[in-house]
């Protein structure tokens, strides 16, 4: 049979109507549900589903879902289906009842380079060698005893921040300039030190070194590379295109942080041979790991070691650097807390000596504004994506094996019927209230909660309170000629973390405090 010149248009025509129609009806069964009952949520194209809804701010996005939609929302990114959890009812259904099926990781495409994620605690599968590493880690970042032991290290390294800034603000105004230093680059490296003592028992980046910045660089990248969409991770068949070219950058980059990081292990196998007799660190508690044979490795291959050590770095330096910022810009737009804060620094501890993070059970002040700042800006808003590992009844919705799960702190934080006036920085609705961020309470969960919930929570706690109570107990604060309180611009960058669009830059002068 010959096909005619109309004839070729007609199954054209046709053609095209049933893809529309196939376009139309995919439509119409998304949005009234397929035979299982699946979370409602936003209809979605074929083939690429919601993945251009999704936007840049995603937490924002979801967030906004909820009133059409309810605080649990099904979504279709490009083939990956993924379940939206935004209340602290949902949250708490989850971790509590359902947290096992729901603990494995979406792994993005980016963090596969070089077997990162298989070597990677915070993206492991949940299985032997996650459970092995969580207990190392647990024991040497939650252990009450290892974080007093290390206060000093700490101590330490806020001393250093604090004459790092006196030394910037010094040169600028020698330059004729306001004296303004950029807060978060002082706060990141010295939550890079604290981390690097902990580790390696050394502070890794200084001001001025070489071999520090160029790590420095590396893990910039990295978090870069990372925090970037990429549309191999919604639509799997287009991983080994690699189109936005992310996982070849990431290759380059994270190779070279790897590389810096095996340096330290090195040295570390080599002092060790030699009979170093130092106090045991992280590093010797990787380094010293036998298993009892009967489960997971016997033990931690060196590229490992330094994948942990390269891990460690970035999720202990970035969360806790822009959470202190955000509480920072957070005073600088509210003088008069600003000054309870600095009122309370001046009755428990004075100006006669620094802050302690024997201070910190002392200032409850001080507590409810990181507790509120944590509330609103949660530096990991959506946690780190979950993986079902089975078909699972939620909330008596059918959720399949292979669901993504996002849990919205952000929006949890946000929930009117959680908080009063829930977009205002009040850190008073703390005083008096028994709500923690320990996982246990779902309204407040930036470091999530349950099997996978933060390992560092306990080092960031004294980080974060010990950190913002020595930048406020050292300096007054002011912003430039050029930034007022009412015009500072509060907008998000959403990266790795969610950090301040704009970069706090504040003025800072030697300290005045009352008391
Ligand atoms: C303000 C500071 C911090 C915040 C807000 C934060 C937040 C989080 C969140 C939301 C998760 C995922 C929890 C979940 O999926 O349920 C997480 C996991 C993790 N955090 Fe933190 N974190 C902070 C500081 C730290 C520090 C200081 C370290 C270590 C040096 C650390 C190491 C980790 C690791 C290794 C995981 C993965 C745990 C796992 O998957 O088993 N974090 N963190």
């Amino acid at each position: 049979m010959e096909w005619s010149g109309s004839s070729l248009t007609w199954l054209s025509i046709s053609l095209s109507a049933g893809t529309l129609l196939l376009l139309l009806l995919q439509r119409t069964k998304n949005r009234h549900g397929s035979a299982k009952p699946r979370p409602p949520g936003p209809p979605g194209w074929p083939v690429v589903g919601n993945m251009f809804d999704f936007g840049a701010m995603p937490h924002e996005t979801l967030y906004k879902l909820r009133s059409e939609y309810g605080p649990v929302v099904w979504l279709k990114l490009g083939s990956v289906n993924t379940m939206v959890i935004q209340s602290p009812k949902a949250a708490a259904e989850l971790f509590k009842n359902h947290d096992l099926p729901f603990s494995d990781r979406k792994v993005p495409d980016a963090l596969t380079a070089l077997g990162y994620n298989q070597g990677s605690l915070a993206l492991g599968n949940y299985g032997e060698y996650w459970r092995i590493l969580r207990r190392i880690c647990s024991a040497e970042l939650l252990v009450t005893k290892r974080i007093s032991d290390a206060a000093a290290q700490r101590k330490k390294c806020t001393d250093k921040m604090i004459s790092w800034i006196e030394e910037d603000a010094a040169s600028s105004r020698a330059r004729g300039e306001s004296g303004e230093v950029q807060v978060a680059h002082f706060l990141f490296l010295m939550a890079f030190n604290v981390v690097g003592n902990l580790m390696l028992s050394r502070d890794v980046l200084d001001m001025h070194s070489e071999e520090g910045f160029e790590f420095f660089t590396a893990m910039d990248k990295f978090m870069e590379w990372a925090g970037k969409p990429n549309v191999a991770d919604f639509l799997p068949f287009l991983r080994w295109l690699d189109p936005l070219r992310i996982k070849r950058n990431m290759m380059r980059d994270m190779g070279l942080a790897m590389r810096i990081a095996s340096r330290f292990v090195m040295e570390r196998i080599q002092e060790n041979q030699s009979g170093r007799k130092e106090k045991r660190d992280f590093l010797d508690a990787l380094l010293n790991y036998k298993g009892d044979g009967k489960e997971g490795p016997d033990k931690i291959s060196k590229k490992n070691v330094n994948i942990i050590i390269l891990e460690m770095f970035f999720a202990g330096s970035e969360t806790t650097s822009s959470t202190i910022e955000w509480a920072m810009a957070e005073l600088l737009r509210a003088p008069n807390l600003m000054k309870k804060v600095k009122e309370e620094l001046g009755e428990v501890v004075g100006q006669c000596r620094d802050v302690e993070e024997t201070d910190i059970n002392k200032l409850p002040y001080l507590q409810a504004v990181v507790k509120e700042t944590l509330r609103l800006h949660p530096a990991i808003p959506l946690l780190i994506p979950r993986n079902t590992m089975q078909d699972t009844n939620y909330m008596g919705y059918h959720i399949p094996q292979n669901t993504q799960v996002l849990v919205n702190a952000w929006a949890i934080g946000r929930d009117p019927d959680s908080w009063d006036d829930p977009l205002s920085f009040k850190p008073e609705r703390f005083l008096g209230s028994t709500v923690e961020y320990k996982g246990q309470h779902f309204e407040l969960i930036p470091f999530g909660s349950g099997r996978r919930m933060c390992v560092g929570f306990s080092l960031a706690h004294q980080m974060v309170h010990l950190g913002l109570a020595t930048l406020l107990h050292s300096f007054d604060w002011e912003l430039d000629m050029s930034a007022t309180p009412e015009t500072m611009d509060m907008g998000e960058r959403m990266g790795i973390t969610l950090r301040k669009l704009v970069p706090l830059k504040a003025i800072p002068r030697k300290l005045t405090i009352p008391g």
